[in-house]
This record gives C-alpha cells, structure tokens and sequence, in this order.
C-alpha cells in the first residue's frame, strides 16, 4: 500500500449504501470538499442532502461511471463485491465490507497544528488503529 494525500476537491466521488458507514465516509470527505454523490433506496438522517447528490436506487453499474474513487458501503456483501468487480479501470474502489479485496483503505486520521496525522494497520484491525488514533491525539493535547 502506498500511502499518499490526495486534493479531493470537486473530484466525483460516489458511495454506494447511505448507511452509518456511509455516513462515517461522507464525513470525512465532505471536509475535503469532494464533489460526492450516494447511490442508495434509504439515507441516514444526518446525511445533508444539499451537500450530496442523492440518487434514490439500487446500485447498478451505470451509474458508476463518473467517478474518480467508489466506496461500496451496502450492508449486501455480494452487492459490495459487485461493485469491486464492476469498476472502470480508471476507478479505484473501496470495499468496506472486505478488506482483502480493496484498491484503498481509509485511514484513522486528525489534523493537529498544520500537520495531518494518519494510521492504517494495512486493514488488519481497524479497532486498534483508532485507538492508536485516540492515544495519539490524547499524548499531542497533553
Ligand atoms: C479495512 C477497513 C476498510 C475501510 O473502511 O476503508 C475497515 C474495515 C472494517 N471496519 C469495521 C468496523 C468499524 N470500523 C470503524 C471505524 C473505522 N474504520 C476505519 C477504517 C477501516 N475499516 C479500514 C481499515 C483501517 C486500517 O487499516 O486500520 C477508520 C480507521 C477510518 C474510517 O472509516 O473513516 C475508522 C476509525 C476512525 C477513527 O475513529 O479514528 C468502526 C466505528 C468505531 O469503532 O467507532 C467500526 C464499528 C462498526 C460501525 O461502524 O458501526 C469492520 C467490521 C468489523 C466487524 O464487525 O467484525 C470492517 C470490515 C472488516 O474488518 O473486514
Ligand atoms: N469499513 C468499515 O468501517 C465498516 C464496514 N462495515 C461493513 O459495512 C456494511 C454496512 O454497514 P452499515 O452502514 O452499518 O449498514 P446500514 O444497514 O446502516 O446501511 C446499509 C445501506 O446500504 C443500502 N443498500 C442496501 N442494498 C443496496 C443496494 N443494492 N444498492 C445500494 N444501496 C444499498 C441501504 O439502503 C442502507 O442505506 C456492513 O454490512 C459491513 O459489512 C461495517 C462496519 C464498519
């Protein structure tokens, strides 16, 4: 895996599943201004729907095509897989629900005085990197 910080701004980023795991990624990628558009029947409440563009429906390959990175975030494994298989070759793909068949992972990340900080444990244990997270930010606001 290499590791590198990308300028998501106004790139098209498209999620597909608008659940709690959705709505952990759209977080973090609405703060870095990405252009993000969730293909999805339902939508966490938290979701703000002025921010995103919502297309109410099933995932199907088509509407896939115009975006840089593809987080498959459904609760329907076979469906995340799918989405994996499917993609564009221009496309890299998160697949949240299987960590051995993903181009990327998210990382435990904050920004703290001008830096940002970042920890992956490559996939292996993602409740251990955010403690390792915690710990960290907790040991800089000492
Ligand atoms: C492989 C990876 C793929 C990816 O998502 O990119 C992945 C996979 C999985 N996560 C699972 C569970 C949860 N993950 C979190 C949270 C985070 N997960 C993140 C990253 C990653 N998670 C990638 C590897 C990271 C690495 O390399 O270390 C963080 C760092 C970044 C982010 O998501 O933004 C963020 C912490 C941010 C922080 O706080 O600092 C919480 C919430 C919590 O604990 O509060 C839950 C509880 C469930 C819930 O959410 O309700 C399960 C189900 C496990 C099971 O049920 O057995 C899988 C699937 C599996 O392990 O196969
Ligand atoms: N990587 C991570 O950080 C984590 C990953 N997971 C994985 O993520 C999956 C999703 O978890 P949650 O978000 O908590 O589930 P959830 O039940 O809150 O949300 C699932 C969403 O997927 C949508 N969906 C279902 N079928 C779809 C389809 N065919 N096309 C488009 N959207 C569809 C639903 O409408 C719903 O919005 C889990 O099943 C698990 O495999 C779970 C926890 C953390």
């Amino acid at each position: 895996m290499y590791p590198i910080m990308v300028d998501l701004t106004n790139r098209p980023v498209t999620i597909v599943g608008g659940g709690q795991v959705a709505f952990r990624k759209y977080q973090k990628l609405l703060a870095e201004n990405a252009k993000i558009t969730i293909i999805s029947p339902s939508i966490n409440e938290r979701i703000n729907l002025n921010k995103v563009n919502w297309i109410k429906a099933k995932y199907s390959k088509d509407l896939l095509a115009d975006a840089d990175l593809v987080l498959a975030c459904t609760n329907d494994k076979k469906v995340n897989e799918q989405v994996y298989q499917a993609a564009y070759p221009h496309q890299l793909v998160n697949n949240t629900s299987d960590k051995y068949n993903s181009d990327f992972y998210n990382v435990a990340t904050f920004k703290y005085d001008g830096y940002v900080y970042s920890i992956s444990s490559l996939g292996k244990d993602p409740f251990a990197t955010k403690k390792k997270r915690q710990a960290l930010q907790n040991w800089l606001d000492k």
